[in-house]
């Protein structure tokens, strides 16, 4: 690949007093990264350079003032912030929470304006990012709001994909939210990612049940018969390969997740508590459905080991090659689209 061919990697530095910079760092200081992308962080030299003495890192940046001035084969920092930070490791803080939203915002801008290709998050405390002008739980909810199309959380990895009917829902709002145009809007991006993004021609999806036991006829609850089958059923009878609704609760120890591309679970933590558990560490989160990529590693903050070079980057540098290799396989997939095969006249 050409230098100026190179995808362009914006990536916002997420709370700077847990392990987001140590992660972004500790991913970036092997230089064949630079061979398959061009980075481009949205923070400042001067909080970089401080991480990096910190950990004894062995990088160099090259600051600019805006993300279109990256150079290939460097790892560019748009100087967002000139004054200094004080880095508190492990706290909870209005400021590391100011800075957060600050990095996350610009670099929304600079993919929403095409100067980045691909948005990959570090991450940020749901709690201090609050704001009069940020009331959002998380990246997913702001990037659903501020891009085009409408925004499904799906954690990935290499053999497994979990997306989300409700996300960042409390417990207690859960039921009210899962309606049949909820149910429809899910299933149809969950669809279409797996065919634009993942390349899966005919996808095979899962869906797991709301209640215990998926009901057990209502004994239960009757949410999944009243809503979520009469739904399924209309979408199954569309034609499209979807399954279910499985009681969640022995859906993946009985290994029934490795017969489909993806599994749709009703809320957060039915989804996110087996994926972390069988792939912490190397799962990526990755917001679909929307006009633009952006992924996150599969975890948060971990305030408890920030500032102690226990960090592992793993998952943050799959949120990296997972992002590049969904931006080929969308370019692919649009471009196929664009130029569909002609029917040969006579022929079938
Ligand atoms: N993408 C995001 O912005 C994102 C994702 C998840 C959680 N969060 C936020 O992060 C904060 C803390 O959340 P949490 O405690 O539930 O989850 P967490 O992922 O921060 O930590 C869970 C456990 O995993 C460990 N851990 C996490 N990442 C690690 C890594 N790279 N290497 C080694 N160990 C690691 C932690 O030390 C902790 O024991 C919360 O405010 C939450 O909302 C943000
Ligand atoms: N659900 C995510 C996880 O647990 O990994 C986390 O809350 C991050 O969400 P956003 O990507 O929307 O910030």
């Amino acid at each position: 690949m050409k230098k100026e061919e190179k995808i362009k990697i914006g990536i916002s530095v997420g709370d700077l007093n847990g392990i987001g910079t140590e992660v972004i760092l500790k991913t970036f200081k092997d230089p064949r990264m630079l061979e398959l992308c061009t980075p481009i962080i949205f923070g400042s030299t001067k909080i970089l350079s401080f991480q990096k003495k910190h950990f004894n890192i062995q990088t160099n940046f090259h600051g600019i003032p805006s993300a279109d001035k990256a150079q290939h084969g460097k790892i560019n920092v748009v100087n967002i912030w000139r004054e200094s930070i004080n880095i508190e490791y492990g706290k909870s803080s209005p400021e590391a929470g100011k800075f957060a939203v600050e990095s996350f915002v610009q670099a929304t801008n600079a993919l929403k304006e095409g100067m980045i290709d691909i948005l990959v998050t570090a991450p940020i405390n749901k709690h201090n990012v609050q704001s009069e002008d940020f009331k959002f739980p998380g990246h997913t909810d702001y990037l659903g709001q501020t891009l085009e199309g409408d925004s499904l959380m799906l954690m990935v990895n290499d053999s497994l994909r979990v997306g989300l009917l409700t996300d960042h829902v409390a417990v207690k709002d859960v039921s009210a939210a899962i309606t049949p145009e909820l149910i429809k809007k899910k299933v149809a991006v969950i669809y279409h990612t797996l065919q634009q993004d993942f390349g899966i021609s005919k996808p095979k999806i899962a869906v797991l049940g709301i209640n215990p036991h998926v009901g057990d006829n209502g004994v239960i609850g009757v949410e999944d018969d009243e809503v979520l089958k009469p739904t399924l059923e209309k979408i199954k009878n569309s034609g499209k390969l979807v399954f279910g609704p499985y009681a969640a609760d022995s859906f993946f120890a009985s290994s029934n997740y490795k017969n489909f591309d993806a599994i749709l679970a009703a809320y957060h933590d039915q989804g996110l508590i087996p994926f972390k558990t069988l792939s912490f560490g190397q799962g990526v989160n990755f917001t679909a459905g929307l006009n633009k990529i952006r992924t996150s590693p599969d975890h948060g903050t971990a305030y408890e080991i920030a500032g102690k070079n226990e960090a592992d980057p793993n998952s943050f540098k799959e949120a990296v090659f997972t992002g590049i290799q969904i931006f080929k396989n969308r370019n692919m997939y649009n471009e196929i689209a664009k130029n569909p095969l002609k029917k040969q006249p006579g022929k079938i």
